[in-house]
């Protein structure tokens, strides 16, 4: 279990002074128009990049104590783009687990547990990454961060590549991790708000860089904020700053 609250964070000049809090066990949906700053909101999360101001809490506590090993079991990141490091899927599914030094058995057993469970095709298991395509790519990544079974899942644009079958199967999947016995956290960045609208509990939006929405999902006016994501992306293309 994991909450988390951004204390008036900014990153350089992408993120300016972003507050807001996550409760623990919730999904979140993360929306805002391409270059918002979405993507590096997630990476502050995970140390991929450090904020240069304001706080981050985990768990009330302060990322920069906790050692960055620690962070990342506790948070995982599947990112837009998934690479293999030149292993096969088998390997690269196993391999958070193995790096982490749990027994082969359990491995195993995690390992058989999570194919089932997200429907992977067995014929795909020795392919290595040039033989898969984006979006087995991109199951892949998922499969690999799932069977860790993080505190914290963040997902950047997880669903892009995926045929309908198969986002419905990760939406329900993480539906479920969030409310086992030891709820998980997820948040989801997905540009398709007919599949978070009926999904998540919370909502944040992110506008270049400001925090402009968080609300829980049942105070949503979906189409008002489609609207706006639209307005957002029209208005971004007139302004030559952002060029
Ligand atoms: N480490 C960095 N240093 C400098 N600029 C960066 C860095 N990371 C991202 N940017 C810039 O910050 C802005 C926000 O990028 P980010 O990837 O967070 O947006 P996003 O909302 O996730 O966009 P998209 O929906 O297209 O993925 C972009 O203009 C990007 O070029």
């Amino acid at each position: 279990m994991a909450s988390i609250e951004f204390q008036q964070v900014s990153f350089k000049q992408i993120l300016t002074n972003i507050s807001v809090t996550i409760a623990h066990g919730s999904q979140t949906a993360l929306v805002g128009s391409t270059g918002a700053g979405k993507s590096t909101l997630l990476r502050l999360l995970n140390r991929l990049s450090d904020r240069t101001a304001g706080k981050i809490f985990i768990d009330g506590k302060e990322i920069f104590e906790i050692p960055v090993p620690v962070l990342r079991r506790q948070i995982m990141l599947v990112p837009q783009e998934v690479s293999l490091l030149g292993m096969t899927v088998a390997e690269a599914i196993r391999y958070p687990l193995t790096l982490r030094g749990y027994p082969a058995p359990e491995i195993q057993t995690r390992f058989q547990t999570w194919s089932e469970r997200l429907n992977l095709d067995s014929k795909l298991m020795g392919r290595a990454e040039v033989e898969l395509s984006l979006g087995q790519r991109q199951w892949v990544g998922i499969a690999r961060a799932l069977i860790t079974e993080p505190e914290v899942i963040l997902l950047d644009e997880p669903t892009s590549a995926l045929d309908r079958g198969l986002a419905q199967l990760l939406l329900d999947t993480l539906q479920e991790l969030t409310r086992s016995p030891q709820p998980q956290t997820v948040i989801m960045v997905n540009h398709q708000l007919d599949q978070v609208s009926s999904w998540c509990s919370h909502v944040i939006q992110l506008h270049k860089g400001q925090l402009t929405l968080s609300q829980t999902a049942d105070a949503i006016d979906w189409q008002n904020l489609d609207q706006m994501l639209k307005q957002a992306v029209t208005h971004q293309e007139d302004d030559d700053e952002w060029d």
